[in-house]
């Protein structure tokens, strides 16, 4: 790799640069490119039909500025135009916007398409930067800009036929970033001197980082120089179109948002050229994320992706920011554990606040379901999560340590997931109601005063049914005593909870049983019955099959 071959990329003397220390307050104007520069990067450009339902659906979405397409580019893309207009499908409150190039034929041929359009921006492009004006036009900047001056005056001109009331303009110097910037802003000066814009009937400047070419530091700061030195400003709505060359097109486009530009061209998860545009939803939802109304409406984001996908055959990767499948899940064990106190703590709290959720997956359409899931890297806090919200079940704490290495060893061992009905299936065959080799099989509890109780017994041991009594200053002391006759083990309860279980039809309770070995050992058994007595006996059982099982 030969890094001598780039050169970098020259800084900006902006040496009063302000944007650093300003905020995004507000949404800015959103401009939905996906049907033209989103679509053009496709390789298989949408056909009417998909056209008409991914505007509906962009307009569902909220999307009051919409780039429909280059209507000179085809007849699929004329007719496309001619559709909405004709099937009066633009909402009121929704612009359409074309592209056009500075090329007679092509500026005509767009008006035409327009025809009987109630509003609609139209977008006039040509390339300025240095390498286009030798490379693809061979022409100096005077010639540059008589070329754009000229398509100006002829879109003028046809508006005035159309009804200029009609139609907004917008002027974008294409390759922008690769652009001088004293040329860019007198080649935006010269199209607004045909354009005339006022503050009453603005015009759109759209300056594109048509290749990212620098860190979004120096996009910004080249933002806030035309901000402060483009005539007219008051008749002007400075727009930003990124790309993602770099990587960096969504922090090009916040970072020139603070430096003064009001207006934001973008597409769905960022589909475009190369490697895409600026993505627009990823934008809105880091101002929802900041507590600014984003004026996009991602509250049903599996549709979004869905309609994505089927419509523009692309895929939505998993890690991708607000969208992707797994970006509100956590496999490892801190970042569940956390999880799962963050979100029984913010019930109480009127923002959203829980560690590694930025936002609440709800606000986005997903369920909670996903946001813990099990492997090899995971902790006795997701477990005890999933066990918690999927089950019902609140295991002791050293129960979910003990359980915990237990999931990591089969997950290690099997080098896979654990689905939650895997690790429900897991808990119940390591410690609920074990019955070999020692069986529960029928019990009599007699109380021989007010804390003496007396305990018998049909158990089956090895096979064996055995009959077995206790004493013991209540009923759980009187049958471990009895079961330490039977067993030669110690019995000794060092810890049981129990709670009702919220599943099935009748009301059932388990039990947690923790018993102390001789060693310090700690064994731990559950047991269920509709009966509470019933469930700890059947717990000490499970918990002593564990102690018998550790031979
Ligand atoms: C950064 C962007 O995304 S810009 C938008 C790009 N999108 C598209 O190009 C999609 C739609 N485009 C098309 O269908 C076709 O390119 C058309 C119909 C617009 C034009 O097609 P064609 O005339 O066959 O040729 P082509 O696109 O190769 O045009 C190149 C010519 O246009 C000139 N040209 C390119 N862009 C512009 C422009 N914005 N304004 C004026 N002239 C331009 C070139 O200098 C070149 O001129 P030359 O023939 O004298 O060398
Ligand atoms: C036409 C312009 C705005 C464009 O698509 C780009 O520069 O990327």
């Amino acid at each position: 790799m030969n890094h001598q071959r780039y050169r970098p990329y020259p800084a900006v003397d902006l040496p009063d640069r302000t944007w650093p220390s300003q905020r995004i307050k507000e949404a800015p104007i959103w401009c939905s490119v996906d049907l033209r520069d989103g679509n053009q990067a496709l390789e298989t450009p949408m056909d009417l039909e998909q056209k008409l339902d991914f505007f509906q659906f962009l307009v569902s979405l909220g999307f009051k500025q919409i780039e429909i397409g280059f209507p000179a580019a085809s007849e699929t893309e004329f007719a496309f135009t001619r559709a909405l207009i004709e099937g009066n499908l633009i909402p009121d409150d929704v612009i359409i916007q074309v592209l056009t190039q500075s090329r007679p034929h092509i500026i005509t041929r767009t008006f035409e398409a327009l025809e009987g359009a109630r509003k609609a921006i139209v977008h006039l492009y040509n390339s300025t930067s240095a390498l286009q004006r030798e490379v693809v036009f061979g022409k100096d900047k005077g010639a540059i800009t008589a070329l754009a001056a000229d398509g100006a005056k002829l879109v003028r001109e046809l508006a005035e036929k159309y009804g200029e009331e009609r139609f907004i303009y917008e002027y974008s110097p294409e390759s922008f970033t690769g652009t001088e910037l004293d040329y860019a802003v007198e080649i935006c000066n010269a199209v607004m001197d045909v354009y005339q814009p006022t503050a009453d009937r603005k015009a759109i400047i759209n300056l594109p980082s048509t290749v990212e070419m620098s860190t979004p530091n120096i996009y910004a700061d080249q933002i806030e120089y035309m901000n402060r030195n483009l005539s007219r400003r008051d008749g002007l709505i400075i727009s930003v179109h990124t790309h993602n060359d770099q990587g960096t097109g969504v922090a090009a486009t916040e970072l020139a948002l603070l430096a003064g530009a009001e207006r934001v061209e973008g597409t769905l998860f960022g589909n475009g050229e190369r490697t895409g545009n600026c993505d627009i939803m990823n934008v809105a939802m880091n101002l929802f994320a900041q507590g600014v109304d984003p004026k996009l409406d991602f509250s049903r984001m599996p549709d979004v992706v869905n309609m994505y996908e089927r419509y523009l055959g692309m895929r939505v990767p998993p890690r991708h920011p607000y969208a992707g499948k797994l970006v509100f899940t956590a496999f490892s064990g801190s970042h569940q554990d956390a999880i799962r106190k963050g979100m029984m703590k913010v019930k109480d709290k009127d923002y959203w606040e829980v560690p590694y959720l930025p936002i609440d997956p709800a606000d986005v359409g997903y369920g909670y379901e996903p946001i813990i899931r099990i492997n090899s890297q995971s902790g006795k806090g997701g477990l005890a999560y999933i066990l918690e919200q999927q089950f019902g079940l609140h295991l002791p704490k050293a129960l979910q340590q003990q359980f915990s290495e237990v999931v990591k060893r089969v997950s290690d061992r099997d080098h896979h997931e654990m689905q939650p009905g895997e690790l429900y299936e897991l808990f119940e065959k390591e410690y609920v109601d074990l019955h070999v080799p020692l069986r529960l099989i029928s019990y009599q509890e007699a109380s021989l005063g007010t804390d003496h109780a007396q305990v018998m017994a049909k158990m089956e041991f090895h096979g064996r049914e055995v009959p077995v009594t206790g004493e013991g200053n209540g009923l759980m002391s009187a049958f471990c005593n009895a079961l330490e006759g039977l067993t030669g083990k110690k019995v000794e309860i060092k810890d049981y909870q129990e709670h009702a279980l919220a599943q099935g039809s009748r009301s059932r309770a388990i039990t947690y049983v923790e018993l102390a070995g001789s060693q310090g050992e700690i064994y731990f058994g559950a047991g269920t019955s509709s009966n509470i007595t019933k469930s700890s006996i059947r717990g000490v059982v499970s918990a002593v099959n564990k102690m018998l099982e550790d031979r």
